[in-house]
């Protein structure tokens, strides 16, 4: 029990510093000499170092504008979806859409696209993936894509991840950045090399599948006393992709700095949560590298568009919780995607065009 309180307290500490390091790229002194401090910091830093992360956030979120057209606020890809699992691409792909993505485009077999498509008449489904000519049925369309979320609800056919390696190399060719999540970090455990090195990647794993990586990359399991090192390690060996490691407290990693994302959320544990960040996250990967580090004040934009996406995902959890306790679901999550987003990210100024946010305190 003590040493369980003493890795929290070791955790707790690695999460501000990290956090500390985002709220001083507005304000202070490189990142890199903050993180480098020791961290015996005192907890009530963490609430003004969590809005500074979100400030960096709002600093990527495009102005909706009279002069942008379709297709503008991005494109997104969902490649997953197989007989079982319908629900994962549906819920990232929609998720994908809400938070502000123009069209939002599902991968999906034969099967499982008449599912996908009865559930939402927004969403773009195409019955490829389990076909022979996949990966040109993909690729055709990869010029057209701003950011792919590989993975929700794939399932593990061999016939499948093989369509979904050739995807992801041609996506790699082509520069796009790329989510990974549920099975497509299977396939990435099975073949690490698949995205090693390639800095537009960013993996979401929950504690189950971060073990699995964790011990095909590293050699040993999660070291639960330190998951903020784990995950440093885990993005390092990797070449630097971005980590998300989701759990009590969301643990975000580019290999060199760190962030911690400790928002409230609910003590629901329904499934689909992971699906509405991975979503979310397609579209804040794009907006966020296209505003670049100036918009970021230094930090990696992968980095913050995570940190945004798991903040985002925690308040959807919180206000959907609020309305309906034990049965919130996936789906009421998503409804709060709009509200939500508003509360955390939006400011008037934001919303009617181009003025900088103002960094008002909403929590
Ligand atoms: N509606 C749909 O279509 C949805 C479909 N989905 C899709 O399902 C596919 C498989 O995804 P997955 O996440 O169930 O994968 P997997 O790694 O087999 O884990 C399974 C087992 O791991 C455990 N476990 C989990 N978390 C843990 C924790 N924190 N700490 C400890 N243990 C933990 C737990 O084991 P248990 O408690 O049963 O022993 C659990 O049963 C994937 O394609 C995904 O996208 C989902 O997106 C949901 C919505
Ligand atoms: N113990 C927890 N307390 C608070 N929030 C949590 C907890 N565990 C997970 N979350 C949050 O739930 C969201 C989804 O994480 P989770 O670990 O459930 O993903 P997942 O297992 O991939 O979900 P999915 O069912 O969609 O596959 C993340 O935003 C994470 O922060
Ligand atoms: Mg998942």
């Amino acid at each position: 029990m003590a040493s369980r309180a003493g890795a929290g307290a070791v955790v707790a500490g690695a999460a501000v510093v990290a956090v500390l390091s985002a709220a001083l790229a507005l304000y202070g002194p490189p990142l890199d000499a903050v993180l480098n401090q020791a961290f015996p910091l005192h907890t009530a830093r963490s609430v003004a170092d969590m809005e500074a992360a979100l400030q960096l956030v709002r600093n990527v979120v495009p102005p909706l504008a009279a002069w942008k057209h379709k297709g503008q606020a991005g494109r997104i890809g969902v490649v997953g979806g197989c007989p079982e699992y319908t629900g994962a691409p549906y819920f990232a792909a929609i998720s994908a859409l809400k938070v502000g993505a123009d069209l939002s485009h599902v991968f999906t077999t034969q099967d499982a696209a008449p599912v996908i498509k009865s559930y939402s008449p927004e969403l773009i489904v195409h019955p490829v993936l389990d076909s022979p000519s996949a990966v040109q049925d993909v690729e055709k369309w990869l010029p057209r894509l701003h950011a792919l979320v590989v993975g929700p609800g794939l399932g593990r056919d061999d016939v499948l991840l093989e369509n979904v390696k050739g995807i992801l190399e041609a996506s790699k060719t082509r520069g796009i950045p790329i989510v990974i999540d549920a099975d497509g970090l299977w396939l990435v455990t099975q073949q690490p090399a698949l995205i090693q090195g390639y800095q537009k990647a960013v993996l979401t794993p929950n504690h189950v599948e971060f073990s699995r990586l964790a011990e095909a990359v590293l050699g040993d399991p999660l070291d639960g006393r330190d998951r903020y090192r784990s995950v440093q390690r885990l993005s390092q060996a990797l070449g630097n992709v971005t980590v998300v490691q989701k759990g009590e407290q969301d643990v975000i990693s580019d290999g060199g700095q760190a962030l911690t994302c400790s928002r409230q959320g609910s003590g629901r544990r329904c499934g689909g949560q992971g699906d509405l960040l991975s979503g979310s996250l397609g579209v804040l990967a794009h907006w966020a590298l296209l505003a670049g580090p100036e918009k970021t004040n230094g930090s990696s934009p992968l980095l913050v568009a995570a940190f945004g996406a798991c903040a985002l995902t925690r308040q959807c959890a919180r206000q959907a919780f609020q309305k309906h306790g034990r049965a919130t679901t996936a789906t009421d999550m998503i409804r709060e995607l709009g509200p939500a987003f508003s509360r955390l990210f939006e400011t008037s100024a934001g919303a009617d065009g181009g003025v900088a946010p103002t960094g008002e305190l909403r929590l």
